[in-house]
């Protein structure tokens, strides 16, 4: 028995409790998928520190399918450019079936890349390069995002590429509007590829994680894709991933998506889990019936709505010394009566716009009403973004034309280099190695214009 053995009890209490959930078909429509076990249930969990949990089914292999969209969407994202990607697919909830024949009237772009049409289109930009042929790109993205090197199930795609032709005309109808990059018979082959890449439900948590990582695998650390193609990918997912079934899912689970007609579902926590379920009946909609439920049930018992972001605020600030902390009666001792002079405000973790603003504020509040001599310890700081250290550069600029002097503890110049610092300040911004030299450094100061 360990700890963390009450994580994968959930996984287990849902499977138990919606194994049984009647209702769905296996898709039938590529032959070889109608083969699949339709009581296998496979459930996995991937945290940000790439721990891999698991329940039922989850080793065994399937073909991705279209959970494949997303990824090989992050790799389109990645080589072009959101602008050019954006040339060949949009980016709007089309509210039809999966493989609806249908374009963006006036542009003739498929709607958005997690419909078949917008798919097709998304894998056929993938250029060849010298050293690696278009679809060993899409095979190694794959692979990369799961952490492994992944294979074809030959038998599925050859499955699919028999009975394909409604893909095949999709691919035809974009060729005729303009907005077919490569020749639509090669564009559905490479697709078909790509659809029956064989995974487990353990390898689409990760992948999954690694979106939800900001593009990197939290099981081997690679940055798969970088940070702002991944949050664009879980955009589309959120809006567009369960197709016409979008909406009603962001609604009720309200965390981005994406379903495979082989009965794979992936959801994303951003910045806190990837998950996945494998379970071949479908609704009407394409979607795995068990997977859904398992979902939902795990997103209402576990509060992980999107919108309902319990990472509140609150612990940027660990100290703030105002005037109300200042004694008033007169000290004897002259020189403790300086030190109690010092504001001091203590910051922890990783600083961004919002922390930023925390600690702004608490700068504003410290010391004796707002004034005086003020110390930013920066020891428990983990990180400062750039965003972030823009407004401090500015935010401690601003205090020192009040009149207010300050000090920063940084042992490790997240500040940056003093000379940039000034230039943001407009003074030397006096450094300390601890909270107690700082605020002796304040006193002495302070002293100094008595
Ligand atoms: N929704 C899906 O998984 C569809 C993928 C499948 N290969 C198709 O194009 O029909």
């Amino acid at each position: 028995m360990s700890a963390t053995d009450a994580v994968t009890d959930s996984l287990n209490r849902m499977r138990a409790e919606f194994g049984d959930v009647p209702g769905g078909r296996t898709a039938d429509y590529i032959p070889q998928l109608g083969l699949a076990d339709p009581d296998a249930f496979g459930l996995a969990l991937v945290s940000m520190d790439g721990h891999r949990y698991s329940a039922g089914e989850a080793e065994v292999p399937f073909t991705i399918q279209s959970v494949s969209k997303p990824f090989i969407y992050a790799l389109a994202l990645s080589v072009l450019g959101l602008d050019e990607v954006s040339r060949w697919v949009g980016a709007e909830p089309s509210g039809d079936a999966f493989n609806a024949i249908s374009l963006e009237p006036g542009t003739g772009r498929p709607a958005n890349a997690m419909v078949n049409a917008g798919a097709i289109v998304t894998t056929a930009l993938i250029p060849d390069t010298p050293g690696e042929p278009a679809f060993d790109r899409v095979l190694h993205c794959l692979g990369r995002f799961a952490g492994r090197e992944l294979d074809v199930d030959e038998e599925v795609f050859t499955s699919e590429a028999m009975t394909g032709d409604r893909n095949r005309a999709l691919a035809y109808l974009i060729r005729s509007t303009g907005t077919m990059p490569v020749d639509p018979v090669l564009a559905v082959d490479r697709y078909f590829r790509q659809c029956a890449v064989r995974v487990t439900a353990l390898d689409l948590a990760t992948m999954a994680a690694t979106l939800a990582y900001g593009g990197v695998n939290p099981v081997t650390r690679e940055q798969v894709v970088p940070a702002e193609v991944a949050a664009r990918v879980l955009a589309v997912m959120a809006t567009c991933g369960m197709y016409d079934g979008s909406g009603e899912w962001l609604l009720r689970i309200g965390l981005p998506a994406k379903s495979g007609v082989s009965g794979g579902l992936i959801a994303v926590g951003p910045a806190r889990f990837g998950l996945a379920t494998y379970s071949p009946p479908l609704d009407t909609s394409g979607n795995s019936v068990r997977g859904q439920a398992a979902l939902r049930a795990l997103s209402e018992r576990y509060g992980l709505h999107l919108m309902l972001n319990p990472a509140l605020p609150g612990s940027t600030v660990s100290l703030v010394t105002t005037a109300d902390d200042l004694p008033t009666a007169p000290s004897a001792d002259h020189e403790r009566e300086l030190h109690e002079k010092v504001g001091v405000v203590a910051a922890q973790g990783a600083i961004d716009f919002t922390a930023a603003e925390r600690v702004l504020y608490a700068l504003d509040e410290s010391g004796t009403d707002g004034r005086g001599s003020v110390v930013l310890d920066l020891h428990d700081v983990t990180a400062i973004d750039s965003v972030a250290l823009g407004m401090l550069h500015i935010g401690l600029g601003r205090l020192s034309a009040d009149g207010r002097r300050a000090a920063v503890v940084d042992p490790r110049d997240l500040l940056g280099p003093p000379d940039i610092v000034r230039e943001g300040t407009g003074q030397d911004l006096p450094r300390y190695a601890t909270r107690e030299a700082a605020v002796a450094g304040c006193a002495r100061t302070l002293a100094g214009e008595d």
